[in-house]
């Protein structure tokens, strides 16, 4: 018995760290998925094991079913058909659970996804003994979302085999949920994310899991339709980062100038909106695309500026906004910041000799571009001949 389910990565167009603390932001999927496989034993050498592989990290974890349940006696079982919260005190028994596995000390940051998968497995699934193998084509703690689409690729596939959803594995190819289904896997990657992000806003998991372009704003979703072409070049300016300790930092901002930080979240507010219409706005013609693209490019260096304000640029971040403005193409960073990736807006109408130009001026820096489709679909499940 085999399940496979992948989510897409994302990027942020406007609004990250401000759509925590209530703003409007807009993001898309791109065409980068985590893939989780989820495996039932069917012989007996297996028969007591969870086991988690993290393949592209080169890990394997496992735990004998009986000291999961061990760990959790003492709270009883997770066992839920309701999105639930890990409580801190499961956490602390979660993190008991992998201190035992002891993870290089290269690799410690994975320890937050390790606990997320162990909540959403015995949660979902309970005490039963299985296989998840997780690949994933999105660089880990870059802005591009890799922690919602671990947390959605996992719920979606252990959702797959459980009573909470029905699905038809018969049919060959990746294949859509229904939208009841996409909003239990939603709910729970949310409940992923809480694990790992400590204060997440939604916004990446429900872009992962819903796919295409998403207006959020206070939990809830837009869809957006855009009316024009978008092309963006993303710089991984390769500098690590957690995503947990900046939202973090920018909610300490918020307590020590309140007055000023709301007018900086208001700001953004106004921007996502903007940024939205000037997507949605009827197509003419040509002149009225690159006027449309000016204004994004706008937008996007007004939101710098505010994440700027709310201190989560980096110097990494500043040298390729530096680059890219001598080409006089607008950039913004995407996701928490702090290094990670940077956007910059490639307009219709520039010819592929400056594109080339730009992202070898980059590489030069020792950066990596990477150009994405923006916007295609959310989470998939399949039977595994795909
Ligand atoms: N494929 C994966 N395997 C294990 N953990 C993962 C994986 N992808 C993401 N994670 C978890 O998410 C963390 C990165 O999330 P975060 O700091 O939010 O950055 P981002 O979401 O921008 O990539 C990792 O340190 C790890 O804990
Ligand atoms: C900073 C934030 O707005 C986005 C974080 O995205 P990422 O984890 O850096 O990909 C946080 C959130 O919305 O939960
Ligand atoms: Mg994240």
């Amino acid at each position: 018995m085999e399940v496979k389910a992948r989510a897409p990565g994302k990027i942020i167009l406007s609004g990250e760290h401000a759509v925590v603390h209530g703003s409007a932001a807009v993001a898309a999927s791109i065409d980068l998925y985590t893939h989780a496989t989820l495996t039932f034993p069917t012989s007996p050498e297996h028969e007591d094991m969870l086991k988690l592989q993290l393949k592209d990290m080169a890990l394997e974890f496992s735990w004998p079913i009986s000291r999961i349940k061990l760990a959790f006696s003492q709270l009883g079982v997770p066992f839920s058909s309701k999105p639930t919260t890990c409580s801190s005190e499961s956490l602390k028994l979660i993190a008991g659970l992998i201190e035992e596995q002891s993870i290089p000390e290269a690799k410690v940051a994975l320890a937050s996804g390790v606990s997320a998968f162990l909540w959403l497995y015995t949660c979902i699934q309970g005490f039963r003994p299985a296989t998840v193998v997780i690949t994933s084509e999105l660089p880990l703690g870059s802005g591009l979302g890799s922690s919602a689409a671990f947390s959605v690729a996992i719920s979606a596939a252990l959702l797959a085999f459980s009573d909470s959803i029905k699905i038809d594995l018969r049919r060959p190819g990746w294949l859509d949920f229904e939208e009841l289904q996409l909003d239990l896997v939603n709910k729970w990657a949310f409940e992923g994310e809480r694990i790992i992000h400590g204060k997440p806003s939604g916004i990446d998991n429900t872009v992962s899991t819903y796919g295409n372009m998403i207006k959020f704003k206070n939990g809830n979703l837009t869809r957006i339709k855009s009316s024009m072409p978008l092309k963006m070049l993303i710089t991984n300016t390769k500098v690590g980062r957690n995503t947990k300790a900046l939202v973090a930092g920018v909610s300490e901002r918020n307590i020590r100038h309140p007055d000023a930080m709301s007018f900086v979240f208001n700001a953004v507010d106004s921007i996502s909106k903007e940024l939205a219409n000037v997507l949605q706005s009827p197509a003419l013609d040509e002149l009225s695309i690159t006027e449309r693209e000016e204004k994004l490019g706008e937008l996007m260096e007004m939101n710098q500026g505010l994440l700027q304000c709310m201190g989560v640029s980096h110097a990494s971040i500043e040298t390729v906004l530096r680059t890219t403005l001598k080409y006089k193409l607008a950039s913004k960073l995407t996701g928490a910041g702090g290094g990670g990736c940077v956007l910059t807006l490639l307009p219709t109408l520039l010819s592929g000799t400056i594109i080339d130009k730009v992202i070898s001026e980059l590489e030069t820096c020792g950066f990596q571009c990477l150009t994405v489709k923006i916007g295609g679909n959310g989470v998939e499940f399949s039977n595994g001949s795909s």
